[in-house]
């Protein structure tokens, strides 16, 4: 059986045959000292102590990566490969000009200290102001040569990323003669991740795995409706309760609270049935629970009118946060009546939430308007692996799916996904896993404090108007008194 540990000690021996190879030199070196040493002296311990000398950074190494993995690539494997970025692009910043098609060759005509004419090659290369690296990211600030676009700067941008045998890039301009690139020269996110207890109040925005660049990937949440669309298994899951996980410190303060409608029986947010202020099962539950946030919207409607423009979440004034699991079911598979409410309500939420602090969270597999009509009035979508590049266009928008090919995204790899940044920059995400023990542990020290009855906001969803749906402190199981 392989345990943590032996897989540790083999990367150790694994480190240590790379390092053997790359100090080849080092090595013979300390050899040739080794066999002077014992022609001189003919002593086997002074021979020893050579090569030991010799040997010792390797040896030193693999027991730094056999004991503490995390600790090394922190403090060495991560610096040094960073720094032989830095460095081999500095270095051969002219070749890869040249190799990119970026640099212009000139012919000019000199004269020698004879007077005779002499035709000499000359070349113009875009200047390197900036190298970083961080994380497994190098971002390079290349300002054009003169009388070079930025257009004629990014075609070149994919050619570094092939000569440098980066995963992948990406480019924006700065101004008109500068460009800033980011090449991604190790894919960490083929490694999943378990998400961890969440343990600080956030409500703006939530952190919910990685970039990458191997930042932290935060969405915001505030001011913001998010459409995550993703066929089956592609990780959905992971991005819903990466919301709802890192919000519940907020939702247990009463800063935020959650209204959650999971038309597939349930089975996914019951999971964490006690983060949820109110919790829709069914068609007709839903409509309630949507007329109780149109009634929200009213009422805050009334009171910020004319004092404040965006509602400010606080305990007791929280932010509303709707969840939906599967979309579709709402709004294309539910009854007729129902789903003519539904639309309406949530259409109105959509465009009257944001400022209000009422935001909508939802989840689908497909993402075409005949399914989900109001497509266009969420306000930040993430891409997770799509069927065509058709459904790409559909959720990242017009010319996304070179730029953010989620259709292309393994099976192998569910949580991956792309998204458009506030900026216009596509980034590829991975959110963290949830397992099912750590949503019910969350759920059990973060429930929520006030739970939302239903039934008094039945009005609405006939089309009238309704008031808040009145709030109740919720009944003690003897699981929650435990808190
Ligand atoms: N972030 C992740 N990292 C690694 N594995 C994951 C991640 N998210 C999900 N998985 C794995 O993928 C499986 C499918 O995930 P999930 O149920 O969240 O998909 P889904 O998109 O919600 O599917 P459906 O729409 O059919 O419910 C999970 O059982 C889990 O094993």
């Amino acid at each position: 059986m392989i345990t943590a540990g032996s897989g540790r000690w083999r990367s150790a021996g694994g480190w240590l045959a790379r390092w053997v190879w790359h100090c080849q030199i080092w090595l013979a070196a300390w050899l040739v000292l080794g066999m002077l040493a014992w022609a001189s002296d003919h002593s086997i311990v002074i021979v020893a102590g050579v090569l030991c000398l010799g040997f010792l950074p390797g040896i030193a190494g693999a027991v730094w990566v056999g004991s503490g993995p995390v600790s090394f690539e922190r403090w060495m494997a991560g610096p040094w490969r960073r720094y032989r970025w830095r460095r081999l692009i500095t270095r051969r910043w002219e070749a890869i000009c040249r190799d990119a098609r970026l640099a212009e060759r000139r012919m000019i005509i000199r004269r020698n200290l004879h007077g005779d004419r002499l035709t000499v090659e000359s070349w113009r290369y875009p200047r390197l102001q900036r190298v970083q690296a961080s994380g497994h990211a190098v971002e390079l600030g290349i300002r054009a040569r003169s009388g070079q676009t930025v257009a004629e700067l990014e075609a070149g941008v994919e050619r570094i990323a092939s000569i440098l045998d980066a995963v992948t890039v990406r480019s924006w301009p700065v101004s008109w003669s500068m460009i800033m690139v980011e090449l991604i020269m190790a894919d960490v996110l083929t490694i999943p991740v378990v998400a961890a207890m969440p343990d600080r109040q956030l409500v703006d925005r939530v952190r919910l795995g990685r970039c990458q660049s191997g930042r932290d990937w935060w969405l915001p949440i505030t001011g913001r409706h998010t459409l995550c669309v993703g066929c089956s298994g592609s990780g959905k899951g992971s991005i819903l309760w990466g919301i709802c996980g890192g919000l519940a410190p907020a939702v247990h303060a009463d800063t935020v609270r959650l209204w959650g409608v999971d038309l597939k029986a349930g089975v996914e947010l019951a999971m964490g049935r006690s983060l949820f202020s109110a919790f829709a099962r069914t068609p007709d539950e839903a409509r309630q629970l949507l007329a109780g946030l149109a009634g929200i919207l009213r009422e805050r409607g009334e009171l910020m009118a004319g004092t404040v423009r965006q509602h400010q979440p606080r305990p007791g004034d929280p932010l509303h946060v709707l969840v939906i699991d599967e979309l579709a079911a709402l709004t294309a598979y539910a009854p007729a009546d129902a789903r003519r409410d539904v639309e309406r309500l949530l259409a109105l939420i959509l465009t009257q939430g944001r400022a209000l602090g009422v935001v909508v969270v939802a989840f689908v597999q497909d993402p075409r308007k005949e399914v989900v009509g109001m497509r266009g009035l969420f306000t930040q979508t993430i891409a997770l692996r799509l069927r065509s590049p058709e459904e790409t266009i559909m959720v990242l928008g017009d010319g996304m799916a070179a730029r953010g090919p989620a259709h292309r995204i393994s099976p192998t790899g569910p949580g991956t996904g792309w998204l458009v940044e506030d900026t216009g920059q596509v980034d590829r995400v991975r959110a963290d896993y949830w397992p099912d023990p750590l949503i019910r542990q969350v759920a059990h020290h973060y429930p929520t404090r006030v739970l939302s009855d239903l039934r008094s906001a039945e009005p609405e969803a006939a089309g009238s108007r309704a008031d808040e749906p009145r709030l109740r402190q919720p009944r003690q199981s003897r699981q929650r008194r435990a808190v």
